[in-house]
């Protein structure tokens, strides 16, 4: 994919199609958010109607009870001041009055000088004998208001009851309901719910465009509904900022990408451009038996040095194997190897350059005999390149073995570089039959330090052994490191800034010449 990079029009898609799911994924968030926090707050406003809705019955019902228990003769004067005294101490009734025979007689507010008024029908009775009319209209004045009786009592609620519990975002009703869902009345509300018969489902769902919230306590359900679209348009800020902000994360992250690749295109180019200049360099690192510290090889490591900045071979080494730079770079890296080092090695049979290759270089069928040809015109010896190879580059087991044996055939020893990282087993490699692992340092690191008690680098040595393999350690930068390994029998090779730093050929070359 990286290939399309450079195309504007990938990348104009690209960064639209990051924009669009930032957005999407910014309105659902949001979308989220509103639900959860409206489901939330619905919950809260019906259980505040539904307090309010308890208190207000409870109160009509204590007051029933207490106006057909009047000790005073039926809606004598003394009887009227008696309602008047109730009246004055309730907080959700209008007016208390006394019925009889399908008649209103009198009440407190409307008092007892008039004719008595035949009481209209009632919209529910309930089983213990309460009739319910949801708005009647009251005789005292023209408004409407519920109204309650049972035996020769009837109070009026106040219709003002949940005036201060209104909420634009809702419409709710309250209902006297003391035998359930299915005989209902809305008496309380802004919704209108008919007058009886209305099925309540209980607790929370959604019809159509509607949400709603159903609760019952003691005598007293509410219903609570509110429209999608109201929801949502009074959550619009909310979405619009998230949405927003969604849309922007995504074109931050096109815009992350493109550099990243831009910077990726560039690094290939200026190395591809390095390259055909001959511009790389090659450092030598000593390897050490440990015992004696007398120089047995060294690796030859790449270096890269661009407008005065180095760059690390961690850096641009993966970017040599992506671009299809690598097997250029092994070779650029080996004829530095033999114009420097050639003549140093012949002087040294027992002496080695280790060099490193990547799995395209080991999977290369042309690679063994086109370093042959190099070895050739430079008289170098193949036994003195040895050749590192990381575990990952062996993934391929079957693959792996007959490329390594093609190339110790040859005359090559064949190493696992950073042995212990990539998590193949030392089994695995003595059936990969190559000549030895190089420990990685993260675990030369363990020796030396409070971590040798649980350091597995003694079985790592013992497992090698085992396996017939030759040793070298990498990393060693402390004489306990040092003494550490350098008592182990029979000995090891190692390699570290203890030893050397990698230095330039002149370094390597002088370390090697006799002393005088
Ligand atoms: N902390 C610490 N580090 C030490 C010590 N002794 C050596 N080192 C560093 O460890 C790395 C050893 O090389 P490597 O494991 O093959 O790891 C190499 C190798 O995998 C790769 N590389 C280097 N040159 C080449 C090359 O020519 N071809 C290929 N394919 N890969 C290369 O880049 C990696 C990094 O190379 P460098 O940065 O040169 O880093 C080198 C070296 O500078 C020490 O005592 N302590």
């Amino acid at each position: 994919m990286s290939r399309y990079f450079d195309r504007r029009w990938f990348l104009a898609i690209m960064t639209i199609v990051l924009v669009a799911a930032g957005a999407l994924c910014g309105t659902w968030i949001s979308r989220l958010v509103v639900i959860s926090s409206d489901r939330g707050q619905m919950q809260i406003f019906a259980d505040q109607l539904l307090n309010r809705a308890v208190e207000v019955f409870a109160e009509a019902d204590k007051m029933l009870a207490v106006v057909n228990a009047s000790p005073h003769p039926f809606c004598s004067d003394k009887e009227i001041m008696f309602l008047r005294d109730m009246l004055f101490g309730t907080k959700y009734l209008k007016d208390m009055g006394r019925v009889r025979d399908g008649f209103f007689h009198c009440s407190a507010v409307f008092g007892n000088g008039k004719k008595p008024m035949p009481l209209i029908k009632h919209d529910l009775e309930t089983p213990d004998g309460k009739l319910i009319y949801a708005n009647s209209r009251l005789a005292i004045s023209k408004s409407t208001a519920p109204i309650i009786g049972i035996g020769n009592a009837n109070v009026v609620l106040d219709p003002a009851a949940f005036e201060t519990l209104k909420n634009p975002a809702y419409t709710f009703g309250v209902m006297y309901n003391p035998q359930g869902v299915s005989s209902t009345v809305g008496m309380f509300g802004t919704l209108d719910i008919g007058k009886t018969g209305m099925e309540l489902p209980a607790g929370a769902g959604r019809i159509g465009d509607t949400v709603y919230r159903n609760v019952c306590r003691n005598t007293a359900c509410v219903t609570v509904h509110a429209e999608v679209g109201r929801l949502e348009s009074s959550a619009e800020p909310i979405t619009s900022i998230i949405t927003t902000f969604g849309a922007a994360l995504g074109g931050a992250a096109a815009v992350i990408l493109i550099l990243l690749q831009r910077n990726n295109l560039s690094l290939k180019a200026r190395l591809q451009h390095a390259l055909s200049q001959n511009r790389l360099t090659v450092e030598y690192q000593p390897i050490v038996d440990v015992a004696t510290g007398r120089p047995v090889a060294a690796e030859a490591l790449v270096r890269w040095r661009e407008n005065g900045e180095w760059i690390p071979p961690d850096v641009f080494i993966p970017v040599a194997e992506k671009a299809g730079l690598i097997n250029r770079l092994t070779i650029c890296v080996i004829d530095h190897v033999l114009s420097d080092m050639a003549a140093s090695l012949d002087a040294n049979p027992d002496f080695h350059i280790s060099i490193n290759i990547s799995a395209a270089d080991l999977f290369d069928r042309h690679f063994g005999a086109l370093l042959a040809l190099r070895l050739k015109e430079a008289n170098v010896a193949n036994n003195q390149i040895a050749l590192e190879i990381t575990e990952r580059s062996t993934a391929n087991a079957a693959d792996a073995k007959e490329a390594i044996e093609r190339l110790r055939s040859r005359g090559h020893k064949i190493y696992i570089d950073d042995f212990g990282t990539g998590y193949s087993s030392l089994a695995y490699l003595g059936e990969l039959n190559v000549d030895g692992i190089k420990i990685d340092k993260s675990f030369t690191q363990t020796i030396g330090t409070s971590s040798v008690s649980v350091s597995i680098v003694p079985q790592i040595i013992d497992m090698a052994r085992a396996h017939g393999l030759a040793i070298v350690v990498e990393g060693i930068e402390t004489t306990a490191q040092r003494d550490y390994f350098a008592a182990l029998k029979p000995k090891v090779d190692g390699q570290g800034w203890l030893f050397g730093r990698p230095a330039s050929a002149i370094t390597i070359k002088k370390a090697l010449e006799p002393v005088a």
